[in-house]
């Protein structure tokens, strides 16, 4: 068979498998004429190679085993389910997901509107598209809407054996949709669970499979949970979650001798659209890493709690029933509505906990009181501050701060910025680099990194940063052994970056206005400690040092 580029509804034979104008997946050097290629058992592929027939030495290419999960499921539209489900859930559990797709539905929250299946001969082609080359460790599978498409998934995993197989039997799809006629128990029952090394049945499909037994109880879902065993899989998960009136997220474990009843507290929200796939996703991503069944049970089920409380308020489409964000980021663009730019430096008031004290002033007080005189960021600079205490006060700040738009950054603490969920961090010269930072908090917080010299302005530019805090511009007795680098180290900083930057040091009411008038596009505001904090009234001196500095800035323009 000659071949001529991609090949589109047949069966391909083996010699031509790979569209011919498609390169090889690793290509080697032209000049190397032979390669052989050694498995190790640990999955590191040595090539040793010659070159005009001499033997070259020292190529050693290390290739490190990717887990990998293959999903075998229908395509929703509204991807909240299915195909796109599973791809998220693997993707946040870090491992490669690949998709076989058996169906496409039009779907949105309110329902499935149509379906549409693959035959099965395609089926077969992707299936052996993806075994037959890419090393998968995991098969899950979702939506199989007919008795062919079991067998063909049957038959493509005899031919190429994976190391587990997760099965989840869809039937019906949240909102009541039939996505597989019951006429496919049969195959289920004879064909599909002796694959199995775990089946995830939820309630209705436990007790469809069961010829329609009732189940309405914790010793029901036992019962259920050893028959279904009995039917071939290894282990078998039923899904509590539709339990009447139980005030916890029940869900059996049975590996045909121990059980196991895996309780979490239930989530209140509509965004439950989903859930199905997700956890056997994950249960099938956790086994592709290594995890042992019960482990990855537990793990998948943990996320899929965690995703759901995190998402419980995103709104997304009309219907009864939401997807949930298995990245659990969502919230931080659309919830916080809070997100930074060079502009908020223009008076930047960074906290200090003992001058809030000798003023008798909690936290929140004095960031309110700051707010509400004109800062237009916060910075939470609490150098003593015992972490669980500074991540609650980080969350009541962001409280305060929220309303009024006011980003919070949190000084050196990347851990409290990610667990209040504040809008970014302020990192020093001996703080995480700020390339860590940006890698741990993502593109989307703020990062503001102290610089005294063209050389760490230039770094910061290259690490991500957002902005530069430089200074002392004059001396100060907030922070101890502070170099002051003056109005001239300043304008040299400013004048050498593109990025904003902010003034610190020593900078108070009778000296903020030569500050701003060094000349220098980039230099947006000033920040300061003692001089709006170590006063009987933080708002009045906020609010002082707001209208001056913007009298400032007007009479320049
Ligand atoms: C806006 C701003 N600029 C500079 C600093 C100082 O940060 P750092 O050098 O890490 O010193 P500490 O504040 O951690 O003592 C800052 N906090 N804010
Ligand atoms: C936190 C801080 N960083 C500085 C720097 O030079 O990077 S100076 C400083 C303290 C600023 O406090 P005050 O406004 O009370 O002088
Ligand atoms: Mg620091």
């Amino acid at each position: 068979m000659a071949c001529s580029g991609l090949l589109f509804n047949s069966f391909v034979d083996n010699k031509c498998f790979r569209p011919c104008h498609l390169k090889p997946a690793v290509s080697y050097p032209r000049s190397l004429s032979t390669s052989r290629v050694y498995l190790t058992p640990s999955l590191r592929i040595s090539m040793s190679m010659e070159e005009n027939g001499a033997p070259t030495q020292g190529l050693e290419v290390s290739r490190k085993k990717v887990p990998h999960v293959l999903t075998v499921a229908g395509s929703d539209s509204g991807a909240g389910a299915g195909i796109q489900a599973d791809l998220k859930a693997c993707a946040a559990r870090g491992v490669y997901c690949s998709t076989v797709i058996t169906a496409v539905t039009a779907q949105n929250t309110a329902g499935v509107q149509g379906i549409n299946i693959v035959p099965d001969e395609f089926v077969a082609q992707q299936l052996k598209s993806v075994l037959s080359d890419m090393e998968v460790d995991v098969v899950k599978t979702g939506m199989l809407p007919s008795i062919e498409i079991v067998k063909v998934l049957q038959r493509s995993l005899k031919e190429f054996p994976v190391r587990a197989v997760v099965v989840d039997p869809v039937m019906v799809s949240t909102s009541g949709d039939v996505l597989a006629d019951p006429s496919i128990l049969s195959s289920f029952r004879e064909e599909l669970l002796m694959m199995a090394d775990i089946l995830t049945p939820n309630l209705k499909e436990a007790s469809n499979l069961l010829g329609g037994m009732r189940l309405e109880t914790v010793a029901d879902m036992r019962h259920a949970a050893k028959l279904l065993h009995s039917l071939g899989p290894r282990s078998v998960l039923v899904k509590g979650g539709d339990l009447p009136e139980s005030f916890d997220a029940v869900d059996v474990f049975f590996d045909g001798e121990e059980y196991h009843e895996l309780r979490s507290p239930r989530v209140k929200t509509r965004n439950t659209h989903g859930t199905g796939c997700t956890l056997a996703s994950c249960i099938a991503a956790e086994l592709a890493k290594g995890s042992s069944m019960l482990s990855a049970v537990k793990l998948a089920k943990r996320y899929v709690e965690t995703a759901l409380e995190y998402s419980k308020d995103i709104i997304l489409g009309n219907g009864a029933q939401g997807p949930f964000d298995h990245f659990l980021r969502l919230k931080h663009n659309s919830g916080t509505g809070v997100t930074f730019s060079g502009n908020d430096l223009f008076l930047y008031a960074v906290t200090d906990s003992g001058m809030n004290e000798k003023w008798g002033r909690p936290m929140e007080v004095a960031v309110k009181e700051a707010i509400e005189g004109g800062a237009s960021i916060i910075q939470l600079r609490e150098k003593t501050a015992e972490t669980r205490k500074f991540i609650e006060t980080a969350k009541a700040c962001l409280e305060i701060c929220r309303p009024y738009k006011v980003p919070l950054l949190i000084n050196d603490r990347i851990d409290v910025a990610l667990a209040s969920d504040a809008d970014g961090v302020h990192l020093g010269q001996s703080d995480t680099p700020a390339q860590v930072a940006r890698a741990l908090l993502g593109p989307e917080k703020a990062i503001g990194v102290s610089c005294k010299t063209v050389e760490q302005a230039h770094k910061a530019w290259l690490d991500g940063a957002d902005y530069i805090g430089c200074g002392g511009v004059y001396p100060t007795s907030t922070k101890a052994n502070n170099t002051t680098v003056g109005l001239d180290g300043l304008k040299t900083v400013c004048l050498a970056s593109k990025l904003p930057v902010v003034a610190i040091g020593g900078i108070n009411a009778s000296n903020a206005i030569p500050v701003l008038g060094i000349g220098a596009p980039n230099l947006k505001g000033v920040a300061v400690v003692s001089a709006v904090f170590d006063r009987s009234s933080v708002a009045t001196e906020t609010r002082n040092l707001h209208s001056m500095l913007t009298e400032a800035v007007s009479k320049a323009n």
